[in-house]
């Protein structure tokens, strides 16, 4: 189809929820970090919590991977989602680490209600009634969430600690850019065969996504 520009819809939701989406990416946790203002016991509270989120975040990418299996004609799809486990197997071993780096004993880490309540969430679109394009919609905007927010730690002109380079390495380098704007192309590919019904469901869970995201940076500062 020449000459038709097609709508992209991911692009047309980041357009339209643009303000949400900067709170998202542009919190002050993250600026904070961005600046070197961030304290630490902030930064120890985020890694124990998300710690857990991650772990909850395990069976959730399972279940994609599973729709993907069912639901999907592309075999690329499923590449694409084992990479993404491997990169959660390798995110777990590296909050262990650094946890025992600062002191953290995940162990003990008592979940927050915010904490909570997003993997309430998780778990709802975990469910075999959720399609696979509104679960890999999901699945992108939760990991391009971070890769947005840790990349934007690295940009030119960041005053970034030194010590907390490594983390904003993990979700803000190349390649999980990479693997995001994969995640995206799959999503945009689903969505444009979908009904306006699971568009607009799927549309839903983004704006959730985001919501659920400032609050867990919110918990994060200790502001809520
Ligand atoms: C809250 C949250 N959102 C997203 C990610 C990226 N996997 C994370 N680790 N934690």
């Amino acid at each position: 189809m020449e000459g038709i520009e097609r709508t992209v819809m991911t692009d047309t939701w980041l357009k339209k929820h643009r303000q949400i989406y900067l709170g998202a990416t542009r919190h002050p946790f993250i600026l904070g970090i961005r600046d070197s203002s961030v304290d630490i016991s902030s930064f120890k509270r985020w890694l124990g919590q998300d710690y857990i989120f991650v772990r909850a975040f395990v069976p959730f990418v399972a279940s994609v991977l599973l729709k993907a299996s069912k639901e999907s004609y592309e075999s690329a799809d499923i590449d694409v989602l084992l990479g993404g486990l491997a990169a959660l197997n390798d995110e777990i071993a590296w909050f262990k680490n650094e946890a025992s780096k600062l002191g953290v004993a995940l162990e003990s880490v008592v979940p927050h209600p915010i904490n909570l309540n997003y993997c309430r969430f998780l778990e709802s679109i975990t469910s075999p009634d959720v399609d696979y394009t509104r679960a890999i919609t999901a699945f992108w905007a939760i990991e391009t969430v971070y890769q947005q927010s840790f990349a934007h730690c690295l940009e030119e002109g960041s005053k970034t600690p030194d010590d907390l380079k490594q983390t904003c390495l993990r979700w803000g380098n190349d390649d999980f850019g990479q693997y995001c704007r994969a995640l995206k192309s799959i999503a945009d590919r689903q969505l444009a065969k979908a009904s306006d019904d699971v568009v607009a469901k799927a549309e839903v869970n983004f704006l959730s996504i985001l919501e659920h995201e400032v609050q867990f940076w919110n918990m994060s500062r200790g502001t809520v």
